[in-house]
């Protein structure tokens, strides 16, 4: 698990090590790690440009010039408030032969140190002109100026970075947008920091967390998944989320629903009835995609919701609880409710997410004591005690109609084989982006590609 820690816990952090050690040490030590990982990008080239803030970010890459500059390479800054620049390390730039400029000549590599950890909005017009105009890859101090530190936000124009080289810790921008490769210095902050604000599964973390039948198991070992999703006018997410939960684990599916013959035509293994009645004992419901939000609809949702085992309300389950509150009602408070809307579903039930996504997933969190894992990009999954997990996909290919069934279909397996509901969303989160990044290996693919790839996925985070 990668921890992630927030601005204002870096700060203080800081502050403390700071205090313990020479003035200077810890810059110096930060640009050594940039001029170090310059010299990796540069390859055989022989020019870097520096884009120098007024802040500490500057001063880093003024003293990653310095120690280029020792390796004999070419360096050129530009000083965007010449008067703020960081004195020592400008003067140390100028010693080592830097040479201080208005326009970036042609370079190799360009490094930002235009704004870090004290970045506020996007980038100011005078250097995203000269962003603009950069022609080379970036090596981003800290992280790529123009977005967000703590919420990862980009509103306007930003550095696209090739690679950042961060300090201490890393922060929630490194998860929650591009920042190339990221490279952590450490500044020895350790023993400060306290626990992180926000954690990131990393694959081998979810493969060792994800439930495989062992010499003593039989089909209820892993737990039975309810389905009730799916219509007879739209089988289709019916099929999805079933096969799903199907392939996810060794467990038993049981579908109950309109679409119980288009699911038993598909998936011969689970158990289909027509209705939620006679569906029998589950130990995790998956309920809501393509269920429609009827009367008959919200007369399921209630019936699941008042079962006393962890549902998964996907889809128009959460339009219902969004349409009729009264629904919350039948839900046992103490029995783990995981809501996983995508922005518009979010905002129905709890206004607009706004660019904090993570701050929206927690805030709707606490407000229905439920796990949220608010769909996206980057997948935030937040439980009600506060623990927050991110996940961000590397590619846009699950963004595909009926992919969130699938992504239904997996929570609510890993939900009856008994995971905690927070670790069940992250692990879902992983595991389906991870499907949709090995089924369209470059190309579009539909839903039900990406229910396909669902086996190679879990043996490639089994397999760390
Ligand atoms: N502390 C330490 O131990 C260590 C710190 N280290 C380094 O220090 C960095 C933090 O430095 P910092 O706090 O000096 O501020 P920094 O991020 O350089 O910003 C400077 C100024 O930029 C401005 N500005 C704001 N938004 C802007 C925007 N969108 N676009 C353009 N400009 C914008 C704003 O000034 P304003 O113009 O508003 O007065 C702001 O004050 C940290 O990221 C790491 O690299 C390392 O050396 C390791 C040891
Ligand atoms: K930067």
């Amino acid at each position: 698990m990668r921890g992630l820690w927030t601005t204002a816990r870096v700060r203080s952090a800081e502050e403390r090590v700071l205090a313990a050690t020479p003035p200077g040490a810890l810059m110096r030590r930060a640009a050594l790690g940039v001029a170090a990982v310059a010299l990796e990008l540069l390859g055989g080239g022989r020019r870097v440009g520096l884009l120098v803030g007024s802040g500490n970010n500057g001063g880093d890459a003024l003293w990653a010039g310095y120690y280029l500059r020792k390796r004999g390479v070419a360096v050129f800054a530009v000083l965007l408030s010449p008067d703020k620049a960081h004195a020592e390390g400008l003067a140390a730039f100028r010693r080592a032969g830097g040479r201080v400029v208005d326009r970036l000549p042609p370079v190799d590599l360009a490094v930002d140190g235009i704004v870090g950890l004290s970045a506020r909005g996007p980038l100011r017009p005078d250097a995203a002109a000269h962003v603009a105009d950069l022609d080379a890859p970036v090596l981003a101090v800290d992280l790529p100026s123009g977005i967000d530190p703590d919420t990862g936000a980009a509103p306007g124009p930003h550095v696209r970075a090739r690679a950042t080289v961060t300090f201490g810790c890393l922060k929630p921008v490194h998860a929650l947008a591009d920042c190339g490769e990221v490279r952590l210095v450490d500044l020895g902050l350790g023993p400060e920091l306290g626990g992180p604000d926000l954690l990131e599964l990393e694959p081998e973390d979810v493969g060792a967390a994800w439930p495989v039948p062992g010499p003593e198991s039989d089909k209820y070992t892993q737990g039975v998944t309810g389905v009730a999703a799916g219509s007879a006018t739209y089988p289709g997410a019916a099929v999805l989320a079933t096969g799903a939960a199907v392939l996810a684990t060794s467990g038993m599916v049981r579908y109950a629903g309109a679409a119980a013959e288009a699911v038993r035509a598909r998936w011969p293994e689970a158990i289909c009835t027509g209705s939620i009645t006679d569906a029998g004992r589950v130990q995790a419901w998956v309920a809501g995609p393509g269920l429609g939000t009827g009367l008959g609809s919200e007369a399921v949702l209630r019936t699941v919701l008042e079962a006393g085992v962890p549902v998964c309300a996907d889809a128009d389950a959460i339009t219902m609880l969004a349409n009729n509150p009264d629904l919350w009602d039948a839900r046992d408070p103490d029995t783990p409710l995981v809501l996983t809307p995508h922005d518009r579903e979010y905002e129905r039930l709890a206004g607009p997410v706004g660019e904090d996504r993570v701050a929206a997933a927690r805030r709707a969190a606490e407000k229905f004591r439920a796990v949220v894992l608010l769909k996206g990009h980057v997948t935030v999954v937040a439980g009600p005690d506060g623990r927050t997990l991110v996940n961000r996909a590397r590619s846009s290919w699950a963004a595909t109609a009926g992919s969130g069934d699938v992504l239904a279909g997996v929570l609510g397996s890993l939900l009856a084989a008994g995971l905690d509901p927070v670790l069940a969303a992250g692990c879902a989160a992983k595991v389906h982006a991870l499907a949709a990044e090995l089924a369209a290996a470059g190309a579009p693919i539909p839903a039900s590609a990406l229910l396909r790839a669902l086996p190679d996925a879990i043996r490639a985070v089994r397999s760390r």
